[in-house]
């Protein structure tokens, strides 16, 4: 379902509709959120965001990350940004490079059995457009950690060109810490 979502999000953001198919496509929209609406839950049981096995961890936001090659350390892989992420000028927003970097960068630093961490900061560097509808390839290192603290970095490549790099530190959280 969120797979149709994403494809439903970028032919909506790349259309210029007129009125009746815009009224018409807004009840079909209205329509299917009230067939779901039923099975609202609480966030600690709702799927989106919690469920590993699936893209994204199925989160609606997420630029969606597959990744080719990991290890305990590094992680090798690849995103395309679609119409819903356009800025401008055929260059995704800038604010959906770090969303991509936070998760990414997050999964790695939470993986391999490494408790549970938070983002304290998250510095990206934005290098050259990024591209839209351009299969992009992403690299994620862990570098080093120093007690509670963990520092990863980043970089974000079309072809050979870096559009985006990142550094970030995370934070292990404390026992019952939220
Ligand atoms: C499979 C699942 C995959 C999931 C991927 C999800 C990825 C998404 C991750 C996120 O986006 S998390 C959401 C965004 N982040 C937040 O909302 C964090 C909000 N901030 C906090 O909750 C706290 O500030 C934080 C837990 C990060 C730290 O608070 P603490 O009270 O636990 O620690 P403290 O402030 O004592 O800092 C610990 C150390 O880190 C240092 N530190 C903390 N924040 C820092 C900072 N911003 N810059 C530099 N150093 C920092 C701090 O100086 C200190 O250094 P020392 O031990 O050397 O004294």
């Amino acid at each position: 379902m969120l797979d149709a979502l994403r494809v439903l999000r970028d032919t909506a953001s790349g259309v210029d509709l007129p009125a009746d198919v815009a009224r018409n496509a807004s009840l079909d929209i209205e329509r299917l959120s009230g067939l779901l609406k039923p099975y609202l839950v609480a966030d600690t049981l709702q799927a989106a965001g919690r469920t590993p096995g699936i893209g994204g961890r199925a989160h609606a936001l997420l630029p969606m990350v597959h990744v080719d090659e990991a290890d305990d350390n590094r992680l090798v892989g690849h995103v395309t940004f679609g119409r819903y992420y356009l800025g401008g000028f055929g260059a995704a927003h800038g604010g959906a490079i770090p969303l991509m970097f936070d998760e990414i960068m997050g999964r790695l630093s939470n993986a391999v059995g490494r408790p549970m961490a938070r983002t304290a900061y998250l510095n990206v560097n934005f290098r050259a457009i990024t591209p839209i509808d351009v299969r992009l390839r992403v690299e994620v290192r862990h570098d080093r950690e120093e007690g509670r603290k963990r520092f990863l970095t980043a970089a974000l490549y079309d072809g050979e060109t870096v559009t985006a790099d990142a550094t970030a530190l995370f934070i292990t959280l404390k026992p019952g810490q939220r």
